[in-house]
């Protein structure tokens, strides 16, 4: 493991480093954000997924989160949206390929040697955080549209690993819009039942465990209607019975200044869950 920057950041450290993943079979980049607090003790985590076209930088530079995990004394981790690499398939287009992993293990080829996003943000990454810094196994996860699909679909599928999970503009029924069907035709192939079990709102209806889901969306968003359809999980979440915090914002669109506005709000909700 190699870090690659290195910063003082409101009392703490913001790091970025770069490290072999078995997982994806190549080079990965991570960034950690260490609170003041890392100094005296271990603290939890909140796990932060970026969407369509992010790196790790992203998030770190642009959302303004370590005021508030500062304050809270909680660990960032945000990690790259996909492998990289001159040996990792991609393709001509910003929602496919490299940058564009949506956080699903493919199956088909080109893509299934290096195209692993679910196991490394579930499995390889958090026992590596765990193992080489001040963190405690209490974990909670979020992100920002194909990541805060990405957040809810990790959540949903591993139940009683996260005490909390949260999302910002997330594209909740993958299955059923363009960025999804793109990306899961590729990565899972053309069987949509396979779809099923990398949707958010298809495995809400089986979820073994009822965590709470908290979704912060704009109603100015440009991809709204197009790619993001909050209302299929209000849907999935009333006929369920799974807990839902749906918070409409008027007026706020699909960037990371949305992010910055909320971000404080969603850092409190999680360093709570992560107290108890
Ligand atoms: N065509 C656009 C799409 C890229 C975009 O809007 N990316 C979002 C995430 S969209 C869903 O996952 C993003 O987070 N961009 C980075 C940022 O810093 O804002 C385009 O290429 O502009």
């Amino acid at each position: 493991m190699q870090r690659i920057e290195h910063r003082a950041c409101f009392g703490g450290w913001q790091h970025v480093y770069r490290h072999t993943s078995a997982t994806l079979d190549g080079e990965a980049t991570f960034a950690v954000y260490l609170p003041p607090q890392a100094e005296q003790r271990a603290c939890p985590v909140l796990y932060w997924l970026s969407g369509l076209t992010c790196t790790e930088q992203n998030f770190i530079t642009k959302a303004g989160a370590q005021r508030y995990a500062a304050e809270h004394g909680v660990i960032l981790v945000a990690p790259d949206t996909s492998p990289r690499g001159p040996g990792v398939a991609d393709a001509d287009a910003y929602d496919l390929g490299q940058g564009a992993g949506f956080y699903v293990d493919a199956t088909q080829a080109p893509w299934a040697s290096h195209y692993r996003m679910f196991d490394y943000v579930s499995n390889e990454l958090p026992a590596l955080i765990e193992a080489q810094f001040p963190a405690t196994r209490a974990r909670a996860i979020s992100g920002h549209s194909m990541g805060g699909h990405g957040a809810l679909v990790v959540a949903l599928k591993n139940p009683g690993r996260y005490r909390s999970v949260s999302a910002f503009s997330p594209i909740v029924a993958p299955s059923e819009v363009p960025w999804g069907q793109k990306a899961f035709a590729a990565y899972l192939g053309e069987d949509r039942e396979a779809w099923k079990a990398w949707d958010a709102s298809a495995l809400v209806a089986n979820a073994t465990e009822r965590l709470p889901l908290l979704v912060d969306q704009g109603e100015a968003d440009e991809f709204l209607s197009t790619q993001l359809r909050p209302d299929r999980l209000r849907e999935a979440c009333e006929a369920a019975g799974h807990p839902l915090d749906l918070r409409l914002r008027p007026g706020y669109d699909h960037s990371y200044y949305f992010i910055a506005s909320f971000i404080g709000e969603h850092i409190a909700h999680h360093a709570a869950a992560l107290k108890g």
